[in-house]
């Protein structure tokens, strides 16, 4: 196996009762790589990305992942009760960060340092989506895997999420990234297109 694989989806079929979602799917992902998942609507991308981290079991087929994972859901799972920084912290302690000036640098770049003290209840939709997105980031992990991670961003933050997810890449961090805009497949070095429950890899447009 090459030493430089991060993730490994092999021939993976997920059925929900008798709808087959997923019929056989292959996905590899290396170092240094940011991985495009596109299709449309219902085609099985969370499914897909779901078990990529193991929230979700297979009915056959393997996933074998290399190091840390980074997981940013389509839907924040965040308490509405807690402040940005008492997610913040909780999230430090399960990851056993010793310091959260990461996280910080995060908020300041994703542009909402100044809600450090707001309730997640309070939040605007888009920076509840930049708190689900500095979650699954802060630990620096080797591996993430986003699903729509920039839903609800304005156009600066989305370019800078790119900026951010380029700069991940050249530090050899491994990104799959569920997307549905078009013009934002030129960000890939591959893309997946999942269709009839299998991932068919196509040209990135340029
Ligand atoms: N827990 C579930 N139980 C039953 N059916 C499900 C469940 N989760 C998803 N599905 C169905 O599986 C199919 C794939 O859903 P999934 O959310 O993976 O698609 P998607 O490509 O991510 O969709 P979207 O682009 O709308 O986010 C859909 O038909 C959906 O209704």
């Amino acid at each position: 196996m090459a030493p430089d694989r991060r993730l490994h989806i092999g021939a993976v079929h997920k059925a929900y009762g008798r709808r087959a979602v997923l019929r056989g799917a292959d996905l590899t992902v290396s170092a240094g790589m940011l991985a495009g998942v596109v299709g449309e609507n219902g085609s099985g991308k969370s499914t897909l990305l779901r078990i990529a981290v193991g929230q979700l079991m297979p009915d056959c087929g393997s996933v074998q992942r290399f190091g840390a994972l980074g997981y940013c859901p389509q839907q924040a799972v965040v308490n509405d009760t807690l402040t940005v920084a008492q997610h913040l912290r909780l999230f430090q302690v399960a990851y056993r960060l010793p310091r959260l000036d990461h996280a910080w640098e995060l908020m300041d770049l994703l542009g909402f340092g100044g809600e450090r003290r707001t309730r997640a209840g309070e939040l605007s939709g888009g920076t509840r989506q930049k708190l689900n997105l500095t979650l699954a980031l802060m630990h620096d992990p080797p591996l993430l895997v986003l699903d729509e991670p920039y839903q609800g961003f304005d156009w600066d933050t989305h370019q800078r999420f790119w900026q951010l997810a380029g700069r991940l890449r050249s530090q050899g961090r491994s990104v799959v990234v569920v997307s549905h805009l078009l013009h934002d497949l030129q960000h890939f070095d591959t893309v997946h297109h999942l269709r009839d429950g299998r991932l068919h890899e196509e040209g990135v447009p340029r």
